[in-house]
């Protein structure tokens, strides 16, 4: 099978800049530096982030692939600078050392006290390095601000081609639950948007941020669910054909791939596991205007493929591993115990973790979609996805709105 869309990220967490990079996206589609830079900044907000986000700036640059605020079809590049940079560029320095590099490194103990829960000691293990710090650059959540980055172009391909709108959510952060009957719709975004915890139901908000206040005074940390939320899905995204087309597998995958996502549920997922058949499905309807079902308890995929009803997929993220109460680990040039390092962390980073799924979400999305419709512009993609819902309609098998 031809890969559809292939993208990479590069960059160190206190490196000069990020970069991303992504081919595939068709040409014509709409999207400018501000609509990126305006993703880049919901995902540095949230409650319980830390001091760090206050003061370092993401300074964007789109360095190829668009011209006059549209892509071109071709491979685009984006850059994320780090305002820090002048801070780090001993400590990172990408090329030969000299004397003043090894004066910054001597002024800096080495990070031999490994945070368990964080990439440090498997990576130190790995990659044959005696301290954390060439590790920890590349394994901080950083780097997600470049998918964030592809994630909007994503995010613009699928509104232009088809009609689709993806939004995130918190749902739990902690012990609170949001407690809401239905979904939240676009129309919700804006609310989400300026909620500190990105939650649409208020009193668990308030609730929310009670719990991470109280977790910043105890000196600990914190992890929650998010949910990713699609509208406007054309059936038939992804393929029961094999176990690597399916669309639920590559929406896990995908989300498994954010740091410090530890679970991740289709729909109702687990709880399904825990519920008879007669009340875990959702039943097939007659309707005016197309088909229906009586309940969204499968998240809009059956067999691997999106049934075009609204898809939802939850993320689970585990408590920040730089815990200030700092946790036992051993100092790994005496092997003796001690306490993991820490400087300064975020207490919790689940409303950020929301944006950075909605951009993976996104991407599975547009491969998906460019899987099934092609085209090298947003018209050609548009208007193949148009002939296949007319098919479809045709044969009676319209999914009703
Ligand atoms: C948006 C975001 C921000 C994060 N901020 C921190 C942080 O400040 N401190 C920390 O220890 N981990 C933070 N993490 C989690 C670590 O990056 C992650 O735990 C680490 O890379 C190890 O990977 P793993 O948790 O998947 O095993 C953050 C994760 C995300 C998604
Ligand atoms: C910089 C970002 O997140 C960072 C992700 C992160 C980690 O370990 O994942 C650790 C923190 O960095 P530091 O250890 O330097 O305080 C976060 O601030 C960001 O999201 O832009």
């Amino acid at each position: 099978m031809a890969v559809m869309l292939r993208y990479l990220t590069a960059g160190e967490s206190h490196g000069q800049a990020l970069i991303a990079t992504i081919e595939g996206i068709p040409a014509h589609v709409r999207v400018g530096t501000a609509e990126i830079a305006e993703n880049l900044r919901r995902r540095r907000l949230g409650v319980g982030r830390g001091a760090r986000m206050k003061f370092e700036a993401d300074e964007l640059t789109l360095l190829c692939g668009f011209r006059h605020g549209e892509t071109l079809g071709s491979p685009i590049a984006i850059e994320i600078g780090n305002t820090e940079w002048p801070k780090w560029q001993q400590v990172m320095a990408p090329g030969d050392v000299d004397d003043e590099i090894l004066a910054q490194l001597a002024r800096n103990a080495p990070l031999t006290r490994p945070r368990p829960g964080h990439a440090d000691l498997a990576g130190m293990q790995k990659y044959d390095f005696d301290e954390a710090r060439p590790l920890l650059e590349r394994a901080s959540a950083r780097e997600t601000a470049a998918r964030v980055a592809l994630g909007t172009i994503a995010q613009a391909f699928l509104r232009q081609a088809l009609g689709v709108e993806v939004l995130s959510h918190v749902v739990e952060l902690g012990p609170v639950r949001a407690v809401r009957p239905d979904l939240p719709t676009m129309a919700d975004l804006p609310a989400i948007d300026v909620d500190p915890v990105r939650c649409f139901d208020p009193a668990a908000s308030a609730a929310m941020q009670e719990e991470v206040e109280a977790c910043h005074r105890d000196g600990d940390t914190l992890g929650g669910v998010v949910e990713v939320v699609a509208w406007g899905l054309p059936p038939g995204l992804g393929s029961h054909s094999q176990g690597d087309r399916r669309l639920d597998a590559k929406l896990a995958g995908a989300l498994m791939g954010i740091q410090a996502i530890k679970g991740v549920e289709v729909g109702d997922g687990f709880e399904l596991a825990r519920t008879r058949g007669s009340l875990a499905h959702d039943e097939i309807l007659p309707g005016a205007s197309g088909i229906r079902r009586a309940s969204h308890r499968s998240g809009g995929t059956e067999g691997g493929m999106s049934t075009g009803e609204v898809l939802r997929v939850r993320a689970a993220m585990k408590p920040i591993a730089t815990v200030p109460r700092a946790l036992r680990t051993i100092d790994t040039t005496t092997g003796e115990a001690t306490a993991a390092h820490h400087q300064r962390s975020d207490v919790c980073a689940v409303p950020a973790a929301g944006v950075v799924a909605e951009a993976m979400v996104a991407l599975v999305l547009a491969e998906a979609a460019l899987e099934k419709f092609g085209g090298d512009s947003v018209g050609e993609t548009r208007r193949n996805c148009e002939a296949y819902l007319a098919d479809v309609r045709a044969r009676g098998l319209e999914i009703g709105r």
